[in-house]
């Protein structure tokens, strides 16, 4: 095999990227990551201090992945030796009798999850600082907590590197011919591979358009907001405060979700679940602040203890599919090469089952979970194949 011949090529070095590079070299496979920019970079959805990880969902789907995923990530911060995970729990919130908090709700007792009811009588004991919606049932899923982000990115990568995995950043794929060894060009030059996975969060429809694929994904700025404590550590991890998530908030139209101040001291992240449409090569240009607007009126009725303003404003990018949820596939048309996309805002947790599947589909075999709620077919009335 030359040096420009691999078992695999993966392009995008994001979470999902690395981690399916990780998985290819965990499998003796000689793999190649491809990063259009110089790593680190802040310009896609994988950079950043901080993810929520949790099991509560409201499908079984996630999870039932997200047991093995949390051996993964463990497994991960041994072989890096440093800390990717801090367990805070996950406050879960919304109307009661509302169709998602029911959802997740019955998610975790069916799943028997370690899970604290939290009634009115207690909630204020347990959640201090924060003003209940009368009506809203509430419940914490105890192993949930916070990933590291950068930190586990980072991690994933060094242990790619050190089982001889090649990573070359500032390489942006520039064209891709699809055949039984797929060809993948650079400005450096062409790499083939007996496959190729396609992680390129939201470029995906970008590189596709070299396959003749369209997905139905929707790039998204997110405005990552952190709060400032009127007293510092009031919502800290220190004090053992939880990640929330708050579902069907009135006038919220998404989720808003927070993580206790931790990585900044004295800022809580608190964040809405959605953004507007961006074009992600021009991203700084989108100065949409409704999000902004929802979001402090949120804080001023139920968390008094931050003052409404943002203190840090920081961006990211959602790619999000129709029903939110993964693309996880072959290509419909050729079937060595493999797409992980559309991650929808909620992906990062998944990364290291996320990587082992399409690590197995690139390997030609059959992965370790049911993939049919991730398959393109599903959005048959959108996409369009030129082939
Ligand atoms: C603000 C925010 C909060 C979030 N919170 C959570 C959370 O709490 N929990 C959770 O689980 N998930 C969360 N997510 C979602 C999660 O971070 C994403 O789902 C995940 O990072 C997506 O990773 P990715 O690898 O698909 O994309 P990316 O990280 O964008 O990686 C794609 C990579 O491909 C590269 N690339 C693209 N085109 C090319 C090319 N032509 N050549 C070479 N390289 C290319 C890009 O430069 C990029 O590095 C959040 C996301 C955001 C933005
Ligand atoms: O995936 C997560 O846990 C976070 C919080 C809820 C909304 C999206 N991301």
């Amino acid at each position: 095999m030359s040096s420009r011949d691999f078992d695999c090529i993966v392009i995008g070095a994001g979470i999902q990227g690395s981690f399916t590079a990780y998985h290819l070299a965990k499998n003796g496979k000689k793999a190649l990551l491809l990063e259009q920019f110089f790593l680190p970079h802040s310009r896609g959805s994988s950079h950043g201090q901080t993810r929520i990880i949790r099991k509560a969902y409201e499908q079984d789907f996630y999870t039932h992945m997200m047991e093995e995923c949390f051996q993964l990530w463990a497994q991960l911060e041994s072989e890096a030796g440093v800390k990717l995970y801090r367990r805070t729990g996950l406050l879960l919130m919304g109307p009661e009798k509302g169709r998602e908090f029911q959802l997740f709700k019955s998610t975790m007792e069916r799943n028997r999850l370690p899970t604290v009811t939290l009634g009115p009588a207690d909630f204020s004991q347990h959640i201090p600082n924060v003003n209940r919606n009368p009506g809203d049932g509430a419940f914490v899923d105890t192993t949930a907590g916070v990933l590291y982000a950068d930190r586990a990115l980072r991690a994933a990568q060094e242990v790619f590197r050190s089982l001889g995995g090649v990573i070359m950043d500032g390489e942006k794929v520039v064209d891709i011919k699809p055949g039984p060894l797929v060809s993948v060009t650079t400005a450096s030059g062409v790499y083939r591979a007996k496959s190729l996975v396609i992680t390129a969060g939201p470029w995906a429809n970008t590189l596709l358009s070299h396959t003749h694929l369209h997905l139905p994904l929707q790039v998204v700025k997110i405005n990552v907001c952190y709060w400032r404590e009127r007293t510092p550590g009031a919502y800290s991890a220190g004090n053992r405060f939880p990640c929330f998530i708050h579902v069907e908030a009135e006038g919220a139209g998404h989720h808003i979700y927070g993580l206790p101040s931790n990585e900044y001291p004295g800022l809580m992240k608190v964040c809405y679940h959605m953004g507007s449409e961006t074009d992600p090569d021009d991203r700084d240009r989108q100065m949409d602040r409704g999000d902004i607007d929802i979001l402090s009126r949120y804080i001023t009725r139920h968390f008094p203890g931050l003052v409404p303003v943002p203190a840090v404003l920081e961006s990211c990018m959602y790619t999000v599919t129709p029903d939110h949820h993964f693309v996880l596939d072959r290509h419909p048309s050729h079937s060595n090469i493999i797409i992980g996309a559309g991650f929808s805002g909620h992906g990062f947790k998944f990364g290291p089952i996320v990587g082992k599947v399409l690590c197995e589909l690139a390997l030609g075999q059959v992965p370790s979970y049911d993939l049919s709620p991730f398959k393109i077919q599903r959005f048959s009335s959108h996409s369009k194949s030129a082939l």
